[in-house]
């Protein structure tokens, strides 16, 4: 172990082809494979000192002190993975705009994975960073590489992790993000998978469907045909919340403006002529996959009739990697 702080940073990554359903919780295996982008834009940097003086882990998010059970369990798995008691400081900041609900817990426990790690003293492959991610939070597995990034679904914690598609990307593919202000309490993902794989009746479709999507993206992606990527991307993420309005209890992250914007892109794509598509995670955010030559153009009319929203443009981002505090 060594004593010195050890800085990571990590990006956020939004699924084209959905992780949404657990095989196995406690290890956080999934039921399908997933593929995301990972965005410039949105980054956690994440400080890890460990300290034989604490008597437990001390933790400050964005300056200030927290408490995250998740984030003990999982610097008790480090610990063991390491060998080691003792109790480390951790610091976390999310460079993610603060109203925005985007899920940052991918970026969150990649830079944790890898500032924890390494200052217990273990020097990880990438893959093992992405199976210790996973066991944070499955997105996070992702967020290990830049680019396009497969979360191979594998079937227990030795075969489970991601693997980069493509990371250092030579196509000008982003995503403009809009900030939806969500007043409703939203499901956590957590909870939110859960009850589907319990509860929908087309959870065995979904499994189907979505890992046929996933196969056609990836040819999408090689042949950079991006009017395919797109489609797939939109129709993914449809059939993902159609899981949650078919659940039991039903419930579902959209809220009248998520439509309204939704209905917007698909106005754009078919009258301006625009091409970009749509995809929603847990919660009312929607992030639209456009060429980056067509950002402003879609800003520009998004803006004129969603003057209260910001939508934020994000290109490819890159992989976790340790920085100077
Ligand atoms: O990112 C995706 O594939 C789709 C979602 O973002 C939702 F739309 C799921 C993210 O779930 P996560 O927060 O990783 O859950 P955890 O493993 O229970 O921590």
């Amino acid at each position: 172990m060594n004593n010195s702080p050890i800085t990571a940073r990590a990006h956020t990554n939004i699924a084209l082809i959905k992780y949404w359903g657990k095989k196995d919780v406690d290890l956080i295996i999934p039921q399908n494979s997933s593929l995301s982008l990972t965005l410039d834009h949105f980054y956690t940097d994440t400080t890890v000192k460990f300290d034989e003086g604490l008597a437990q882990d001390v933790f400050t998010l964005n300056g200030e002190p927290a408490e995250n059970p998740k984030v003990n369990h999982f610097m008790d798995l480090v610990r063991k993975l390491a060998g080691i008691q003792t109790f480390a400081r951790i610091d976390s900041i999310n460079h993610v705009p603060s109203a925005a609900g985007l899920a940052s817990s991918a970026s969150a426990f990649a830079a944790l994975a890898a500032a924890a790690s390494k200052a217990a003293g273990l020097d990880l492959s990438r893959k093992d960073l992405s199976r210790l991610a996973r066991r944070g939070s499955g997105s996070a597995s992702r967020s290990i590489y830049g680019g396009f990034v497969e979360w191979q679904q594998g079937q227990d914690d030795q075969t489970s992790y991601a693997v980069p598609v493509e990371e250092h990307l030579d196509w000008s593919i982003g995503m403009l993000v809009g900030i939806v202000n969500s007043g409703q309490k939203k499901i956590s993902s957590r909870a939110g998978m859960q009850t589907v794989v319990e509860t929908s009746p087309y959870y065995q479709g979904w499994i189907q469907s979505t890992t046929e999507d996933l196969k056609s993206i990836k040819k999408a992606i090689q042949n950079r045909d991006f009017q395919k990527v797109g489609e797939i991307t939109e129709s993914n993420a449809l059939k993902m919340h159609a899981l949650n309005l078919s659940a039991q209890p039903h419930f579902n992250y959209f809220e009248p403006m998520s439509l309204a914007i939704m209905q917007e892109v698909e106005r754009i794509r078919e009258e301006e002529h625009i091409p970009c598509y749509y995809t929603l995670d847990a919660g009312p955010n929607v992030k639209i996959l456009c060429m980056q030559t067509d950002a402003p153009a879609i800003q520009r009319i998004l803006a004129s009739k969603f003057d209260q929203i910001t939508f934020e443009f994000a290109k490819p981002g890159e992989g976790a990697r340790f920085i100077e505090a």
